[in-house]
């Protein structure tokens, strides 16, 4: 049996994808719009004051596309707190006027394929604890999809050995360096939690960088010969001052 990778887990996280029910919503008097905004922004300042604690984070995007129309990311200590927080947003007015079409659920993931021997506790290493309990960056965009790491025949990544594994985790990382300071990426572990293996969060302030990324590591081994993919959500930072005109209707 080939040896599996050691990961180290953060933050539980949960994407959720919402479409807007418009009709519905146009429906609403405009009293009523201003009172469902108004609920929404006080969840949200609950999710804040939590961020500035670093006892969690959350992101809130636009998506473009009929695949959703927007998209909270919200990353806890507990998977209790996760669904609690699912719940106290399915219980705001806002939600009546949304259709869910996509979640998944997964916990911020670091491998040991490039880690140096060391004896201390990786938990209490503060660059570690920075990638396990992040507080997402406020880029203009975000694209999510997630993967999985293909089992077929010859391409069965989980019958190489650890060592071919760190080699093409290797050249897989020398890629995504030439992205430093373009493309914050984050990867989450969901092997028992969703259909696929990780959900890969990517952040910049330039969405035509993702194109690129996505790109160029589909001819890098890990991702041309092991990596399958579903779907792929790109979209806009919805800032909270901005909620009113996104939510806006005449
Ligand atoms: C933005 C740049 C970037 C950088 C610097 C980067 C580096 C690294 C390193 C160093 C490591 C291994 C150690 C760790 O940190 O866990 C990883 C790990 C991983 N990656 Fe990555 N990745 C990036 C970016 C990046 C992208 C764009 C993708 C999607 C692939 C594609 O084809 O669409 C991806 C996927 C992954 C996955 C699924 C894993 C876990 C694989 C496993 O088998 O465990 N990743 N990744």
């Amino acid at each position: 049996m080939s040896e599996p990778a050691q990961t180290l887990d953060g933050w539980y996280t949960l994407h959720d994808f919402r479409t807007m029910d418009w009709a519905s919503w146009k429906r609403l008097s405009s009293d009523e719009r201003q009172a469902a905004i108004h609920e929404f922004s006080q969840y949200l300042d609950k999710l804040n004051a939590v961020q500035d604690r670093k006892e969690g984070s959350h992101a809130l995007y636009t998506i473009v596309g009929q695949k959703a129309d927007f998209m909270l990311m919200i990353l806890r200590p507990t998977l209790e707190e996760l669904n609690e927080l699912e719940n106290e947003f399915n219980k705001l007015t806002i939600a009546e006027y949304t259709i869910p079409t996509y979640s998944y659920v997964s916990v911020v993931e670091l491998s040991n394929y490039l880690a140096k021997e060391s004896n201390e506790d990786p938990y209490q290493n503060p660059y570690v604890r920075g990638r396990l309990y992040p507080i997402l960056p406020k880029t203009k965009h975000v694209c999510f999809y997630p993967m999985d790491k293909r089992r077929e025949g010859n391409d069965n990544w989980y019958m190489l050995t650890m060592e071919e594994r760190k080699e093409l985790m290797h050249s897989h990382g020398m890629i995504g360096r030439k992205y430093a300071g373009i493309i914050k990426q984050l990867i989450c572990g969901s092997v028992g939690f969703d259909d696929y293996e990780w959900g890969v969060t990517l952040f910049s302030d330039e969405a035509l960088q993702f194109k690129k990324i996505v790109y160029e590591m589909r001819f890098d081994e890990v991702s041309a010969r092991y990596g399958e993919f579903g779907a792929f959500f790109v979209g806009n930072i919805l800032e909270d001052d901005d909620l009113e005109k996104f939510l806006y209707v005449k």
